[in-house]
């Protein structure tokens, strides 16, 4: 089923090919993208429209659902599900509100203050997916730290479902978040909406969220396009286990198949140092994969995974570095003297008891991250996301006195005069 190599044998060209994904699988759908923005650039709600009926197959009349709509969707789901959205809002909430962190203020010269402080982006854009799963997570992942951050406009986009509304559980995250509009707008025309504005739709200042490969190219055209900004590429999921001996290979198995249900553009890649736990694994994924009703899909997704037997766990944790895995799951006993020997991973979890659908949903930290190799210079999203980090500076006459000088030997030097001379009618 998995695919296996070995680490030692492995050549520079299969290195190429193993961590390259689907760098850029958007690279053949890039004219049909650029259409799309073009059109709803032009003839903005209309397009929507048109495009609601064409992938979505909904013809709207509104292409947004107000405060009363979303509550009278939300009123349909149960206690239940009610509760555990409830705890993973809480416990997202908790997590993400000790990044809003106020910094010190340091004195870099006597009299010379410098400081930061965080602002909050006034309008964000939402993308919540609603294509092949309608995942009410994203959306507690994107607005609880938009909430925390202080965003004055929050706009959320996802796609509608066939009978031109909302799943209940998107419409109680909603109003657990206070937003009391939802855009009907999925794939790239909903970035394109939110990049530009229409009739209907507000434009914003920076667009997050996952998405299919029309959705991430369209952010990553329009980042270019205009001045709206993009949290980061943030593709089809991905998995990295690292098993040993100790490892339970029905956990490894399910841990492989939660990220593999995600899409048939999906990876998960097994490393371990164990040939007999990679085989026991293999037995495994075709069982639990027979019981899933999803099966088709991660079917398709492991058709694009491996497996890598290492020497030792070293071994192991180079070639999970070299991968920058969105999610890194690392299941040994001896875990601690690992982890700092973690340079590249969206997200990591640690022991035989931490699956990674916890943090899919519930334990607190972010889902969005990055996808793609780029876990090895982004971070997932965060508060620090939604918020703008503005220095500010003061000077005292001592202070001036004492970074004066310089300052005048440096514009002198750039060739600078009224640089210099900002200095010199204070100084002299
Ligand atoms: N990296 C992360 O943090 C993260 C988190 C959650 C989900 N994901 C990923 O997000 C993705 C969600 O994708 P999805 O498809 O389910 O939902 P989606 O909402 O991204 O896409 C659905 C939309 O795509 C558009 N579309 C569909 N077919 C089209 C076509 N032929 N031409 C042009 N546009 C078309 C339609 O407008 C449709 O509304 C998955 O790959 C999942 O793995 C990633
Ligand atoms: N694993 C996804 C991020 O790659 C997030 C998610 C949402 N729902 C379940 N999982
Ligand atoms: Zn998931």
């Amino acid at each position: 089923m998995l695919q296996t190599y070995r680490y030692s044998t492995l050549q520079e060209t299969d290195f190429e090919r193993l961590l390259a994904r689907n760098t850029d699988p958007s690279r053949g759908i890039e004219q049909l993208v650029m259409e799309i923005i073009g059109d709803v650039k032009t003839n903005g709600d209309a397009a929507l429209k048109k495009y609601a009926e064409k992938f979505d197959g909904v013809q709207l009349t509104r292409l947004y659902l107000e405060a009363n709509e979303i509550a009278s969707l939300a009123s349909t789901i149960g206690r239940e599900q009610q509760r555990a959205l409830e705890i993973a809002f809480a416990n997202i909430y908790r997590f993400h509100e000790t990044q809003l962190r106020k910094e010190r203020s340091i004195e870099t010269m006597p009299g010379v203050k410098c400081w930061r402080e965080p602002r909050p982006i006034e309008k964000v854009g939402l993308y919540i997916p609603g294509g092949s799963a309608v995942l009410p997570s994203t959306l507690l992942m994107l607005g609880v730290p938009a909430r925390i951050a202080g965003c004055k406009e929050i706009v959320v986009c996802s796609p509608p479902q066939a009978d031109g509304k909302i799943n209940g559980y998107i419409a109680y995250c909603l109003q657990l978040l206070k937003i009391d509009r939802i855009y009907l707008v999925g794939g790239a025309q909903a970035v394109a909406a939110m990049a530009y504005g229409t009739e209907s739709v507000p434009r914003v200042d920076k667009i997050f969220g996952p998405g299919n490969q029309y959705v991430t190219k369209a952010k990553s055209l329009l980042q270019g396009l205009t001045n709206v900004s993009i949290d980061m590429p943030a593709g089809p999921s991905e998995v990295l286990v690292i098993a040993d001996d100790s490892a339970n290979p029905e956990y490894v198995a399910a841990d492989l198949l939660a990220q593999a249900e995600h899409g048939a553009d999906s990876q998960a890649i097994l490393v371990s140092t164990n040939e007999q736990l990679i085989d026991k694994v293999q037995v495994t994924l075709k069982t639990q994969l027979a019981l899933l009703p999803r099966a088709a899909v991660a079917e398709k997704a492991l058709a694009n995974s491996y497996a890598i037997l290492c020497a030792n766990l070293e071994e192991a944790i180079a070639f999970s570095n070299q991968y920058a895995p969105e999610h890194l799951i690392i299941e040994t006993d001896n875990w601690v003297p690992l982890l700092r020997k973690v340079s590249n991973a969206g997200s990591v979890f640690v022991g035989h008891l931490t699956p990674e659908s916890v943090g899919d949903y519930a334990s607190g930290t972010n889902h969005t991250l990055p996808t793609s190799g780029y876990a090895r210079s982004y971070s997932g999203v965060s508060v620090d996301a939604f918020v703008k980090k503005i220095t500010f500076q003061h000077l005292t006459a001592e202070g001036l006195r004492n970074i004066g000088p310089t300052v005048e030997i440096l514009a002198e030097l750039e060739g600078l005069q009224a640089h210099k001379n900002a200095v010199s009618v204070r100084l002299h």
